[in-house]
């Protein structure tokens, strides 16, 4: 793996000052755009709790009459999210301050019949956006379907209509891994995402207000369902192949199972076939510091200030998931920004300013909550038969009752779990013991995973890991692999790429051209 080293002067633009910002700062400039109003209680930025705890201090040292012991601290980086609260408020007067979701022009598919979702929800109508590289062969038997994964939209390579570079650039053309001469590539964006597909950012037909949290719960099946409606407006019986990482390697496993006749072939990297703890819990503490953002108001911020402060940290969280802490180490090591300078509570050393650029690049170009509803998502994700089975009984249910004419209650608040009274106590068993727990993944996995992973015993499938992944852990690819192969599968190709050929944990599937990339077309030819 190639190290690389980012110099303090590439570090410019993160704009680092340690100087005090009393006079000149973002509270001198929210005074300038808002001079008659009681700032502390209109402004979001000053609703925010930051604002107050921090820029206290400094106040006091400069009106006390008394010498404080040390100067207050600057906090360069709690200006910067209120300099940008404050232009967004200031934005809202005129235009509206959310931005506007979207990486280009897309196709779109609308979609007339309802679709009924896993958990109880329907979208009475929706829309798929989409895009497609190649061309599709007489009996359209060429189509790949390429998943994407959380945040990503349908603009995977670039097209005449957006020639942008897209986020599996390289992956997608003529003689690459997914080779435009010889296949039809569609990518699209999820339902519940932001990027033209319906998603809670969207217009509720039933009373043209935007869903916000009024949107349903999400599976990756319903994902993986209203793909499919796209497959059948487009005349694609069958796909050549099913193709995703991460969440796209979830959705890939899902179409197999769910459609396991029109799936000739399924390729899912750094994917899994149900979340573990692990990757719930570092999803939750995303959703909570972004909920906990005033400005995300239960979801109901559209025409508002978004919560790009939670926003932010969400993705910075996001980021210590999707790399290594070996590719840091060769990349930041314990450098700081400006060793000149002395120690900083703001970014300081170089990985914090790199998660920093990496929540600030972030924090407005994709809509809160659709990160909250495609992230439950990926954490409710699990092809266990029990949990299929489950799935189904409620599928089943709810069709009966609109059948029988009576319509499901749709106003009462369907997420209304609370904590049990009880507290948690242990399950017997639960305790770990060293000597004999088998590493998870080498083990057999649960009957219950084989069995449902049993529809895809006739599809040849490649799953690839990567060994420096904690998000989506290797040993979760080898028990895709294991499971599969316990169906009966024979055509199972499990890769997995060590650390001494990739460092980028979970990003490695956006970055490896020469290992994913490589192993991709050979099992696609
Ligand atoms: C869970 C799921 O389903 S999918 C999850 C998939 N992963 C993601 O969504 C994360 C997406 N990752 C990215 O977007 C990455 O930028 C990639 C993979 C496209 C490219 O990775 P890399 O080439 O290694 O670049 P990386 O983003 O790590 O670093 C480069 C950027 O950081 C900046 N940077 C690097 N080091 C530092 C530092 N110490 N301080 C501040 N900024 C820094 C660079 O200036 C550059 O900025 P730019 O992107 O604005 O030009």
């Amino acid at each position: 793996m190639k190290a690389r080293v980012y110099s303090v002067v590439a570090l410019r633009r993160v704009s680092i000052s340690l100087q005090p910002t009393l006079s000149t700062g973002p509270s001198a400039f929210l005074r300038r755009i808002q001079p008659s109003r009681p700032s502390s209680l209109t402004t979001p930025a000053l609703r925010y709790g930051v604002r107050s705890l921090h820029s206290q201090p400094a106040r006091r040292a400069s009106t006390s009459p008394a010498e404080a012991s040390n100067p207050a601290m600057a906090f360069p980086c709690l200006d910067a999210l209120e300099t940008r609260s404050a232009k967004l408020e200031a934005k809202s007067l005129s235009t509206g301050p959310e931005p506007t979701y979207t990486t280009g022009a897309t196709e779109i598919f609308h979609c007339n019949d309802p679709l009924s979702l896993d958990w109880g929800g329907v979208l009475p109508e929706f829309e798929i956006a989409y895009e497609t590289w190649g061309r599709v062969n007489a009996d359209r038997s060429n189509v790949i379907l390429l998943h994407t994964g959380l945040s990503a939209s349908s603009h995977a390579h670039s097209t005449e209509s957006n020639p942008q570079p897209g986020w599996w650039e390289k992956f997608i053309g003529p003689g690459a891994c997914l080779d435009t001469d010889k296949y039809f590539v569609i990518c699209t964006n999820v339902i519940g995402g932001c990027f033209g597909s319906t998603g809670p950012s969207s217009v509720d037909p039933a009373d043209g207000q935007k869903y916000a949290t009024r949107f349903p719960v999400l599976t990756m099946e319903d994902m993986v369902r209203a793909q499919f409606r796209l497959l059948n407006h487009l005349g694609v019986e069958k796909l050549y192949a099913s193709v995703g990482s991460s969440m796209g390697g979830m959705q890939s496993l899902a179409a197999g199972v769910l459609f396991p006749s029109r799936v000739s072939r399924i390729v899912s990297i750094s994917g899994c076939a149900r979340s573990h703890p692990y990757s719930i819990a570092m999803r939750h503490t995303q959703r909570q510091v972004l909920m906990m953002d005033p400005n995300w108001n239960r979801g109901f911020y559209y025409g508002r200030v978004p919560p790009h402060a939670g926003m932010k940290l969400a993705r910075e969280i996001a980021t210590v998931t999707y790399r290594s802490g070996p590719e840091w180490e060769q990349r930041f090591g314990r450098r700081r920004a400006d060793p000149t300078k002395p120690p900083a509570l703001c970014p300081d050393f170089l990985i914090e300013t790199y998660l920093d650029h990496a929540g600030e690049k972030f924090c407005l170009t994709y809509d809160p909550n659709s990160l909250l509803y495609v992230s439950k998502a990926m954490d409710l994700f699990d092809l266990g038969h029990e949990n299929q089975q489950a799935a189904a009984e409620r599928r089943a249910e709810r069709e009966q009752l609109i059948q029988s004419g009576s319509s499901p209650n749709t106003n009462d608040p369907y997420c209304s779990l609370t904590l049990p009274e009880l507290p948690y106590s242990e399950q017997p068993g639960a305790s770990i013991d060293d000597s004999s727990t088998p590493v998870p993944g080498d083990s057999r996995p649960p009957e219950d995973l084989i069995m449902g992973l049993s529809p895809l015993r006739d599809v040849p499938t490649l799953v690839m890991g990567v060994a420096s992944d904690i998000l989506f852990p290797a040993w979760q690819q080898r028990e895709v692999a294991n499971a599969l192969r316990l169906t009966g599968n024979r055509n199972v190709t499990h890769v997995e790429l060590s650390e001494e050929q990739s460092l980028f944990g979970h990003d490695t599937f956006l970055l490896d051209l020469k290992n994913v990339g490589g192993n991709i077309k050979n099992f696609l030819r």
